[in-house]
């Protein structure tokens, strides 16, 4: 039971043909969701927060309730910041004690993002912290920044800007997205990029952001207890569960987990109107993050007993 970097993590994930998920935090019943579902499974976790996780439970909060995870369920877990914008952002996390940090300078031009990802790993590896970094553009609104189309990541580029920034892990795009409008038509993901990838760095972990699956039933739920959510549509499953067998050792989360926690408010709360005690209806949508997070395992990642 510890407080972990991903590197031990990854190396396993690799080697197995497995991915371990990444999900985001922002409160406690996400995480005791999260954690209670990798503890029935004894899966390994990355628990991630993104800059607005920060400003809204605050590092402190956030870091002293994944140490109380730990001590409560004894599995690995690895706090990671996602997106992280810059050196201070990661200075402060270090602080709090995260134990893995993104760059995410993906919207930089390539040299430009090589010199800053170089100066954070240096930083973080100083402290026994490991970076993942971002190259590729994912299609919409990431970081605040919106692109139209996907900027696929060029396998050529990955090879130099792993070498040249030492970076631990790489974040790239195939055709993922981030949010619950991930494809128009057809999903579909570029995976002779992956390959390439994998083949021109083999047993290097890559990172897949934009992954959540967008069960159609927790839409639903959310649509018929008052929701409006139209056209919604996920990562098919198969193409999580190919692409972990490959390359890829993370795969990110969060809309799941905000459609689980919405779906099992709504449903609560219209099913029990006189109920007002908040145990109950935030009780509801932890079991339902629970479940999800325990499919997810079985169905998805393949992490169940990477502990042992
Ligand atoms: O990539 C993510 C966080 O970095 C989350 O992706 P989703 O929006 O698909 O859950
Ligand atoms: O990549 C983005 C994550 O889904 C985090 O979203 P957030 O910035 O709204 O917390
Ligand atoms: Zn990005
Ligand atoms: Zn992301």
């Amino acid at each position: 039971m510890a407080l972990v970097t991903t590197k031990e993590m990854f190396r396993k994930a690799y080697e197995g043909k497995y991915s371990i998920g990444a999900f985001n935090i922002n409160d406690m019943e996400i995480i005791q969701g999260v954690v209670n579902a990798c503890k029935s499974r004894n899966s390994a976790v990355i628990l991630q927060v993104s800059t607005g996780a920060l400003k809204y439970a605050g590092p402190d909060y956030l870091m002293n309730m994944v140490d109380a995870a730990i001590k409560e369920t004894g599995i690995d877990i690895a706090v990671h910041l996602d997106h992280g914008p810059d050196l201070e952002t990661v200075k402060k996390v270090i602080e709090a004690g995260f134990t893995s940090v993104m760059f995410d300078g993906s919207h930089y031009d390539f040299e430009e993002n090589v010199r800053l990802t170089k100066e954070i790993v240096d930083y973080a590896h100083a402290r026994g912290v490991v970076v993942e970094a971002e190259l590729g553009v994912l299609a919409g609104v990431e970081d605040d920044v919106q692109s139209e189309k996907h900027v696929y990541t060029q396998p050529d580029e990955a090879v130099e800007f792993v070498q040249r920034t030492g970076c631990d892990s790489l974040a790239i795009a195939i055709g993922t997205s981030h949010g619950a409008f991930k494809f128009a038509g057809t999903p579909e993901l570029k995976f002779d990029i992956l390959e390439e990838i994998g083949n021109r760095l083999p047993g290097y972990p890559i990172v897949l952001h934009g992954a959540s699956a967008v069960s159609q039933e927790h839409v639903a739920t959310c649509n018929q207890f008052g929701g409006a959510i139209k056209g919604a549509q996920g990562v098919p499953k198969e193409m999580l569960r190919k692409a972990s067998e490959m390359a890829v050792c993370k795969v990110n989360m969060d809309t799941d987990i905000r459609l689980a926690m919405t779906a099992a408010l709504r449903k609560f709360l219209a099913e029990n109107p006189s109920e007002f005690d908040p145990r109950k209806y935030m009780g509801a949508a932890r079991k339902e993050i629970q479940k999800l997070v325990e499919e997810k395992i079985d169905d998805v990642l393949g992490s169940a007993n990477s502990m042992a």
